[in-house]
């Protein structure tokens, strides 16, 4: 046995081995002593290897799906192993032959199916990136998630490909082993931590790619799908190779590759998708972000598709216009809202279960969610019926119309009212569905009626009263009486002796033998019935496969649109007018999450504030599909604790919210779409990655003023207080006339340096606006209303009393902030002011002859004793000092 133990882990070196011995999966050497770590379970040993003794540890097979999900999330991959011969077959080789067993499946973070292992919303992406031709060349992705048959390719780009990566959050990344030493994606591969999976290159071979999808999804060519280029049909190849390597016999039932275009979303990189918390919290948590508070999907199916919205708001209008419309139809007629959502609340998951049943893991419970699930599909189109549906509705009931009804007829025939997980426990064919099973089981019951008739007969045979008819899986049927009868029955002979316990002894006869004997056949052969009868059903339900994956769409974005107008109607929020134009205008908008905080806690209101960031001389129009305007910029200043960033992000939050199709928390909004948004609110460092919070805010700036074009929407707060006030100051003097003059973007810029207010002077579309707050007694009020104007202080000592400073600290700040402002009105203040304007013109001014920063940073670099990132760190100073000099 450890003979083909070590030869089938030789096979899977890189995985956990789970070795199936009858009811327990085993792990032996180092697998035992990891698992055992990371589970808790016990380490013992089983003979020797090489004289030394063998580590063993194991999870019994019934709650094998427990120990998997922890294993998985400690980023364990594991390979289960399984007897593929009945022990009796191996038997009849040889006594001492050993069952033959064989890995049925590889379970990978990408890869699992299993109800238990999942969360309910949440999609569980596989993904895999491919590149054609270099570093510069061709980039895509692929992304599947076998629990539900998605399947979605997308180009991408160097520049793009972390950001595009990220927004999906996938469990899994499979990347090429050849690209992993490769420098561009260095910081990709370092963030990706767990989450990567490096396979040989050849899982990516372009050249056979389209060949492997066409021979996959059975077609001749792919240009039904959608014109693919070399590097996503290597992709989408490489992802199908990799679910051969882990499915291993299993055909994964996905649906043909969608392509997302580029340019038809709003690209969010993952710095901005973390500080808006867009899908989760800072702290990793759901609850508290956009997508929790937004989310009142019924279904599982719904809250993965709003997720996945959440991912890719779009850039369309018309597609926009399209969602919203849906939203609109079911926020305007509360029946139809309450009736449809009355449908799908409890709705069985008909993907996962269809899913499930592709891969010939589904048990009945998935046949039973199934046809629950499209039983109900029936009652919410009927619901949907007569309503003047808009297009993306009238689809979703055209695709529940088409649902395949006799199979909804045949399961509900065919499977019992209560069903059990798995098909081997057998019981789950209703009696009257099949009458050779029913004839089976009434024989099987018969004989069950005969043995407890026996044991009255038994009883008074042999005048013994206590006398029990019994049955264990070892001795099968028995008679068993109280010891100091048992001599009694040996005696007449016909009860035959088996077992002596302490206090009983147990016989068996040869009726009870003959009644075991047909006991067990019908038992057999009802549950080989049973199981043929599962076989069919299954085959009804993969023959039906499409029409079944259009009805649990259609049921998602039925939920996703009903779930919108819900919140619509109970929050206040209304349709944004979205449109081609730079305009950005929102009257009374709130921060969804802050705002719901503030209801829960049952404190002051959320004060509604106004944001207008439309071009200031035109009305946001654009000609001829080029801008003919530009957007505004509003300086923000303001006290500490004054709703700075709350307002910055809510902003940001309502671009998003407008561009998935939901509504937004204002009474009125118009968003020219947005193609990009970036957000830059709250420090953040990634150590990890070897940048301080300063660099890293920098980094990120750099990104921003590189990349942000007209339609880009930045939120910026507190740029360059990392460093000391003049660099900070300076920094973001900078920054904003780059907005202004050549990124010409909308744009929010939070600040404390007050003196940035006199920029408005120079710069046409820039605006101040400031937060309110009273004074009251040496008190501080924060209003949280944002108005035209400028802050004059920030508060930032009474902000600090307020958290519990020493008085002494708190009064001694006060002595040095007032020494401070004296001596800044004085001469050297207005010096400085004076200085600013010439800022950029003092840097092209600078004489020849005098060294350049860049020549002399260059000089003082020696590559050969740079690691990559320096080399990179370096490459952003050097960036950074072009930048300045501009
Ligand atoms: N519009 C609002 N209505 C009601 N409360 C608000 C509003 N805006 C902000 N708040 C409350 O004020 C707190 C502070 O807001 P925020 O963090 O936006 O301030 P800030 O001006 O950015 O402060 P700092 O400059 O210290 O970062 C929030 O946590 C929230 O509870």
């Amino acid at each position: 046995m450890m003979a083909q133990f070590l030869e089938i882990k030789a096979a899977h070196a890189d995985c956990l081995l789970f070795y199936r011995m009858g009811d327990f999966y085993e792990l032996f050497f180092d697998d035992a002593v990891e698992a055992s770590a990371a589970l808790g379970i016990t380490l013992t040993k089983r003979g020797k290897h090489l004289g030394a003794d063998i580590p063993m540890a194991g999870v019994p097979v019934v709650s094998a799906d427990d120990y998997l999900q922890k294993l998985i999330a400690r980023g364990f991959r594991v390979a289960v192993c399984e007897q593929v011969e009945d022990p009796a077959e191996a038997k009849k080789r040889g006594s001492k032959s050993v069952v033959r067993r064989d890995v049925v499946r590889l379970v990978t973070p990408g890869t699992i199916t299993e109800e238990t292992l999942l969360e309910p919303g949440r999609p569980n992406y596989l993904m895999c990136l491919a590149r054609v031709g270099g570093a510069a060349g061709a980039y895509a992705i692929a992304w599947a998630d076998l629990s539900t048959g998605l399947f979605r390719i997308a180009p991408s780009s160097a520049e793009a490909i972390a950001a595009d990566i990220m927004a999906m959050e996938p469990s899994e990344v499979v990347v090429a082993d050849t690209l992993v030493a490769d420098e561009a994606l260095a910081p990709l591969v370092m963030r990706l931590g767990r989450r990567l999976r490096l396979e040989p290159a050849v899982l990516f071979d372009g050249t056979t790619a389209a060949e492997r999808l066409c021979r996959f999804f059975g077609v001749s060519t792919l240009d039904g799908f959608g014109a693919f280029g070399r590097a996503e049909t290597a992709a989408g190849a490489a992802l199908l190779a990799y679910l051969a390597r882990t499915q291993l016999k299993a055909h994964p039932p996905l649906s043909p590759p969608r392509r997302v275009e580029a340019g038809s979303y709003l690209r969010i990189d993952p710095a901005t998708r973390a500080s808006l918390e867009l899908t989760r919290t800072v702290a990793g948590k759901r609850q508290g972000s956009l997508l929790g508070a937004i989310d009142r999907c019924l279904t599982g199916a719904g809250a993965r598709l709003l997720g996945a919205r959440l991912a890719l708001p779009l850039t369309d209008p018309a597609a926009i216009h399209a969602r919203q419309d849906s939203v609109a139809l079911l926020a305007a007629d509360a029946g139809l809202r309450r009736r449809l959502r009355e449908g799908l609340r409890g709705l069985p998951d008909i993907d996962r279960a269809l899913s499930r049943l592709g891969l010939d893991r589904g048990g009945p419970r998935d046949l039973g969610a199934l046809g629950e699930g499209l039983r109900r599909a029936g009652t919410i189109a009927d619901a949907l019926a007569g309503a003047a549906l808009e297009p993306e509705l009238a689809e979703a009931a055209a695709a529940l119309a088409g649902r395949p009804a006799d199979l909804v007829a045949r399961l509900s025939a065919t499977l019992a009212d209560d069903l059990p997980l798995q098909r081997r426990d057998g019981g789950f064919v209703r009696a009257g569905a099949s009458a050779e099973l029913d004839e089976t089981r009434a024989l099987r019951d018969h004989s069950r009626r005969v043995v407890a008739e026996l044991q009255a007969r038994y009883a008074a045979e042999t005048g013994i009263r206590s006398l029990k008819v019994k049955h264990n899986n070892v001795l099968g049927y028995f008679v068993e009486v109280p010891e100091a009868q048992g001599p009694a029955l040996l005696a007449g002979g016909a009860f035959h002796h088996r077992q002596t316990l302490a206090s009983a002894m147990r016989f068996s006869t040869p009726e009870l033998a003959d009644l075991e004997a047909r006991i067990t056949e019908a038992g057999a052969k009802a549950l080989a019935i049973e199981l043929a009868v599962f076989a069919e059903l299954r085959e009804a339900v993969l023959a039906a496969l499409d029409a079944i994956r259009r009805v649990g769409e259609a049921l998602a974005v039925i939920d996703v649109s009903a779930g919108l107008a819900d919140l619509a109607v109970s929050a206040g929020w209304v349709r944004p007018v979205v449109d081609g134009s730079l305009a950005f205008f929102v009257e009374c908008g709130r921060h969804p999450v802050v705002e719901a905080a503030l209801k829960a806690a049952g404190g002051q209101s959320f004060v509604a504030n106004d944001c207008d960031l439309s071009p200031p001389d035109a009305s946001g129009a654009v000609a001829g599909g080029k801008a003919a305007a530009a957007g505004a910029i509003w300086l923000i200043t303001g006290p500490n604790m004054g709703g700075k960033s709350t307002f910055l992000r809510q902003n940001a939050l309502i671009a998003v919210l407008a561009q998935i199709g939901a509504f937004v928390p204002a009474t009125k909004a118009r968003i020219g779409v947005v193609d990009r948004l970036f957000s830059r609110v709250g420090a953040s460092d990634d150590l990890a990655e070897g940048r301080s919070t300063f660099m890293v805010e920098m980094v990120e700036t750099a990104a921003i003023l590189n990349q942000a074009s007209e339609r880009t929407l930045v939120v910026l707060d507190e740029i360059g207080r990392g460093t000391s006030t003049y660099d900070g100051l300076s920094i973001a003097f900078a920054a904003v006339e780059h907005l202004h003059e050549v990124n010409r973007c909308r744009a929010l810029f939070a600040t404390h340096f007050h003196e940035m207010t006199a920029l408005a002077g120079r710069l046409k579309r820039l605006r101040n606006a400031t937060v309110r707050v009273k004074e009251w007694e040496g008190e501080v009020i924060f209003l949280h209303e944002v108005t035209a104007g400028v802050a004059d202080r920030s508060y930032g000592v009474q902000v600090a009393r307020l958290a519990g400073l020493p008085p002494a600290v708190v009064e001694r700040a006060r002595e040095i902030l007032s020494e401070l402002e004296r001596s800044e009105q004085g001469e050297k203040r207005t010096a400085f002011l004076d200085d600013l304007p010439l800022f950029r013109q003092a840097a092209k001014a600078t004489p020849p002859a005098a060294p350049s920063p860049a020549l002399e940073g260059l000089a003082a670099l020696d590559p050969d004793a740079m690691t990559p990132r320096e080399a990179l760190e370096a490459l952003y100073r050097l960036k950074g000092l072009l930048a300045d000099r501009r």
